[in-house]
């Protein structure tokens, strides 16, 4: 009974590696020991191997020539291979679950509504505008930085999407109670019971999708124009395919959800490493007071002062590969196939895993060491293996977007405050970053 997983995924030409357990196969090992268990698999069989890991067969590839093949052939076969808690949740229109002409659609739609236009004309001032209330007040306070900076990923496209603001809306409210109880259902067990972190997540997308389309009826009623993404998309446009009702919904929840983690948990490790390396804050904050020495006194931050934050992109960049915020993407086979000469069933599960490139010392010198600098050297953010953002078909659309988002929150935060940690919390890397009891620090005026 023990070597059931053997047997029953037993077959010629398969990639070496070994599938655990009955039913749990080698999550256990894989969620325990995370990265060292990666490694240790590698070790013994290669960067392509097999597993059984969060209920599927899963062939885990760590070679980057690899991964990028894959990541540029979803044609042949090679979809988005996300857990069914997820796709239930985020919906069947969700850009993840869409394959082929209708992604192609679904994609070309939110690309026309954070293009870089769209970001310098409607978007940008709206995140400005956001972030100078929202990091208002903080001086002499504790604040837990993990918590903060969720709340402002969140409520930061809120305003965006759909021009709703905390102060003047109990909308945004209940909205952010529902939308925390979405995304913690799409990384629970898909078990359908009440109480179940599944249950309250499916209830919570229930709720999400009722708000919305009483927002869309209630524009659709008064015939007003608004300048938001939500307008944009229900705006006529013969140049673009028309989404329905069910898809804009499902886009404003994938557009939500896919900033929602990355965007605040980079910020989050950018404050750590900020504080860790003082040398790197003193040339941040340097580059944000030139960029407020040469503006009035309450004007906002545009297109052009993104551009010349320079040293900003570079601590992005260096805080996204060196917290790993994203440890790689999944794929799933659509018939069988050959890769990499060996055979892969259909349906099997494809981790592409990029985290351990994040550290190569062929490719960054002092691999564990912050060191925005190194990417003061532009060559580095195109090089071929970089796949923080993901790559071919699926690059992330929202990643100028994201800086945009994290590089006008560092110039508030920097520009206004002094910081130090309360000291003692713990952080956890893997298999999410996060800090579990939250990571505090104490703020001051600068
Ligand atoms: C700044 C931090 C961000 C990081 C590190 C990041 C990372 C990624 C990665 C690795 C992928 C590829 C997923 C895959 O291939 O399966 C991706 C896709 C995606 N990202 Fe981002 N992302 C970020 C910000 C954003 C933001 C702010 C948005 C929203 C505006 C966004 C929207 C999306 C969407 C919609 C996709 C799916 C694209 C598709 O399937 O065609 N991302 N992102």
């Amino acid at each position: 009974l023990l070597r059931w997983n053997e047997v029953r995924y037993r077959k010629k030409g398969l990639p070496p590696g070994t599938m655990g357990w009955p039913l749990f196969g080698e999550t256990t090992e894989f969620l325990k020991q995370g990265p060292n268990f990666m490694k240790n698999q590698r070790a013994r069989y290669g960067s392509f191997f097999k597993s059984h890991i969060l209920g599927c067969p899963t062939i885990v590839s760590m070679d980057p020539e690899l991964n990028r093949y894959i990541l540029m052939n979803e044609a042949k076969g090679l979809v988005p291979g996300y857990p069914q808690s997820m796709l239930d949740i985020l919906g069947k229109c969700n850009i993840a679950a869409v394959h082929g002409s209708t992604h192609k659609y679904m994609r070309g739609a939110l690309l026309s509504i954070i293009s870089p236009t769209m970001i310098r004309d409607q978007i940008l001032p709206k995140i400005d505008e956001f972030m100078s209330d929202f990091l208002s007040n903080w001086d002499d306070k504790i604040i837990n930085i993990q918590e903060k900076t969720k709340e402002m990923a969140f409520l930061s496209s809120l305003k965006q999407i759909a021009g709703i603001d905390i102060e003047s809306s109990s909308l945004a409210d209940s909205f952010k109670t529902e939308f925390f109880k979405l995304v913690l259902g799409t990384i629970s067990l898909p078990i359908n019971l009440p109480g179940t972190n599944y249950h309250r997540g499916f209830q919570a997308r229930k709720n999400i999708i009722s708000i919305l389309s009483k927002v869309l009826e209630e524009r659709r009623e008064s015939n007003e124009t608004h300048k938001d993404m939500l307008g944009f998309l229900m705006a006529k446009d013969e140049n673009r395919h028309m989404l329905n009702d069910e898809e804009i919904i499902d886009l404003v929840i994938t557009l939500m959800y896919s900033g929602y983690e990355t965007v605040s948990t980079t910020s989050m490790m950018a404050v750590k490493y900020l504080h860790d390396h003082p040398k790197a804050l003193q040339e941040l904050r340097k580059e944000h007071l030139a960029i407020k020495e040469r503006k009035k006194p309450n004007e906002p931050i545009d297109s052009n002062d993104i551009k010349s934050m320079r040293f900003t992109r570079a601590v992005i960049f260096e805080t996204s590969r060196l917290a790993t915020i994203v440890n790689g993407v999944l794929r799933k086979t659509t018939q069988d196939m050959e890769l990499n000469g060996y055979f892969i069933p259909k349906g099997w599960r494809i981790y592409v895993y990029t985290r351990e490139i994040n550290y190569d010392p062929f490719l960054y010198a002092d691999p564990l060491t912050f060191n925005p600098w190194r990417w003061m050297d532009k060559s580095l953010e195109s090089q071929n293996y970089f796949l923080i953002f993901g790559g071919g078909t699926r690059l992330c659309p929202g990643k100028e977007l994201g800086i945009t988002e994290i590089s006008t929150f560092l110039h508030y935060f920097v520009t206004r405050y002094r910081w130090e940690e309360v000291g003692g919390d713990k952080l956890m890397k893997f298999p999410r970053v996060q800090a579990p009891n939250g990571l505090h620090i104490r703020v001051s005026s600068n």
